[in-house]
């Protein structure tokens, strides 16, 4: 089994009228935390959605698990998309039921478990949850997925800031880093630094940097926000 996850060599991906990555290489290692960080359209979201198989390449190749990155890997991948995708009229108890049936390796006992660790009601119906509760079910409905790869698209946007906080408190309490590997995309850099093992910079669609985040504090004695200035300059 290879140490990365995840492989890309020599990426570009263009849509119509737009180059979104260019000439990308990256390694990224098993049983870490990742974070994604760039300026808007810098083309993380992208490097998501190459991992999922959701979108091709236009060159190069991306591997997940050692193998090329499709959509046949979905079963392998949980991906927490930047949109609102649960059905307004599922209560909280009927969209973790109706993921449970969708997805073979959904650990039922650990959704509910972090459901009652997030307060949630689960007789309520999606339509009346606030956004920062639909955020929270967004989140339980992608760690309880016994997966080697979880995705996550700007899980804290837009949210308050209790609510951010009870999202990276899940992250650390219902991750399995020996199991399980994160990639998350986020602007919300000051907040994640404390839970992130590995950072990535993103600008223009080209790798500015990859680096420890302990290794920024230890040797280089940065942040990771001054460490973002110093790479995305
Ligand atoms: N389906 C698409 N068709 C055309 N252009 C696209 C498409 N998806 C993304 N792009 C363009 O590709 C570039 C990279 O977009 P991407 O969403 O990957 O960036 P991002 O870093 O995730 O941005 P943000 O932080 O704003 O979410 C942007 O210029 C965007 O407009």
């Amino acid at each position: 089994m290879s140490d990365y996850i995840v492989e890309f060599n020599n990426v570009t991906k263009e849509y119509v009228r737009q180059v979104a990555l260019q000439n990308i290489s990256l390694k990224l290692p098993r049983g870490k935390l990742i974070g994604l960080v760039g300026p808007n359209g810098s083309g993380k979201s992208t490097i998501l959605k190459l991992i999922a198989g959701l979108v091709r390449p236009s060159r190069g190749s991306v591997r997940v698990n050692g193998r090329q990155a499709n959509r046949m890997l979905a079963s392998e991948i949980s991906y927490l998309s930047e949109l609102d995708v649960l059905y307004p009229f599922y209560t909280v108890a009927e969209t973790i039921d109706f993921n449970a049936g969708l997805f073979r390796n959904f650990d039922m006992a650990k959704a509910r478990e972090m459901m009652s660790f997030m307060q949630l009601d689960p007789g309520k119906k999606v339509k009346d949850l606030s956004k920062g509760n639909r955020g929270r079910l967004k989140i339980i409905l992608s760690l309880a997925r016994q997966v080697p790869l979880i995705l996550m698209d700007e899980p804290l946007s837009g949210l308050d800031p209790l609510v951010r906080d009870s999202i990276i408190q899940s992250l650390i309490s219902y991750l399995d880093l020996e199991q399980q590997t994160v990639i998350m995309t986020t602007h919300e850099v000051t907040e994640v630094e404390p839970i992130l093992d590995t950072v990535v910079a993103i600008q223009n669609g080209q790798l500015r940097g990859m680096a420890e985040v302990e290794e920024i504090r230890m040797t280089h004695g940065q942040s990771l926000v001054e460490w973002m200035k110093h790479n995305l300059a």
